[in-house]
């Protein structure tokens, strides 16, 4: 019996054509696949459907073809453990197909025709009652904050630049307060951190080398003191490809953390909420197509 899989696609991604789609659909059913088009009218689309599809099959194949944030969407509406997973990369960055090794669209499309797939290993936040997954990283302090910062209006002028002219008023208008992370019995004090479930960071650049979307728990990435440079360094040596590094660097394995304070986090690339949060890696969450 040929199989159906369900195509959640944001219409408003990054690259994403109606032609691209198209030419998806025909590959598939030349495939023997039976794709169903399900496009997304806004953000809350993508794990409405995603949840309503878990609900009604019993073998549930979704594809989510978009950028980061319509993939963070759907995984948001999985029932854990149950779905398989593919990625067609429709956004600007697209990095969680990165991880996955995805090169473009066309290689997406032999990769859900031949069906293999991995575990992937994923993060839980909750804070005040509610809970969201994630599969790259939650970043804590001043990613956190540009992301808050960024303007609407700038973005839809000038796209990406609206997270720059955002990081410059971040920099300018500096946060010095330190935030607490309670990780293994251990207290952890540091001015900004990312929780690091995937080794790359805002496209093919690596900021967590050891970090593995395949492997259980995640790698934290500290920095210490709370000087304006630190960061600058951080971001030179993740473009110049060197693995973080410096006195007021600290990185270290986790599966559970506690973090107080009340900075500005982003998760998968948007904003999502102001510490404390409690953050737990859930293993074998959905089998992705690689
Ligand atoms: N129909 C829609 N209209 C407006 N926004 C949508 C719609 N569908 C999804 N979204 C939201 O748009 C946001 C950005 O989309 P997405 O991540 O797919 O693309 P991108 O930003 O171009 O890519 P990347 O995340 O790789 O940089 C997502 O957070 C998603 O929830």
């Amino acid at each position: 019996m040929a199989e159906r899989c369900f195509l959640i696609v944001n219409p408003t991604s990054g690259s994403y054509s109606q032609q691209k789609i198209e030419r998806v659909m025909t590959a598939l059913r030349g495939h023997g696949l039976i794709p169903e088009l399900m496009l997304t009218g806004s953000a809350a689309d993508a794990p409405l459907f995603a949840r309503r599809i878990c609900a009604e099959e019993a073998e549930p194949f979704i594809v989510a073809g978009g950028g980061d944030g319509t993939i963070n969407g759907v995984v948001n509406g999985l029932v854990p453990g149950r779905a398989t997973l593919g990625v067609l990369p429709f956004g600007t960055a697209n990095v969680l197909a990165r991880e996955l090794n995805i090169k473009s669209v066309d290689d997406a499309v032999q990769k859900l025709v031949r069906g293999g797939t991995r575990r992937l290993q994923i993060g839980l936040i909750e804070a005040r009652g509610e809970r969201k997954y994630f599969f790259l990283m939650a970043g804590i302090g001043f990613d956190g904050a540009v992301v808050e910062n960024v303007r609407l209006g700038e973005k839809k002028i000038i796209g990406k630049g609206a997270y720059l002219l955002s990081a410059l008023r971040t920099l300018a208008a500096w946060d010095r307060q330190k935030l607490e992370i309670k990780v293994d019995g251990r207290v952890v004090e540091c001015h900004g951190a990312v929780v690091c479930n995937g080794a790359k960071y805002g496209g093919d650049f690596v900021l967590a080398p050891a970090a593995d979307i395949f492997t259980p728990g995640f790698q934290v990435l500290c920095v210490r003191g709370g000087k304006r440079w630190t960061y600058l360094k951080l971001a030179l040596d993740m473009v110049a490809g060197r693995p973080p590094q410096g006195k007021d660097i600290a990185v270290f394995p986790a599966r559970e953390l506690e973090i107080s304070g009340n900075k500005a986090i982003q998760v998968d690339g948007d904003y999502y909420c102001h510490a404390p949060v409690r953050i737990t890696a859930v293993e074998d969450f959905v089998r992705v197509i690689v």
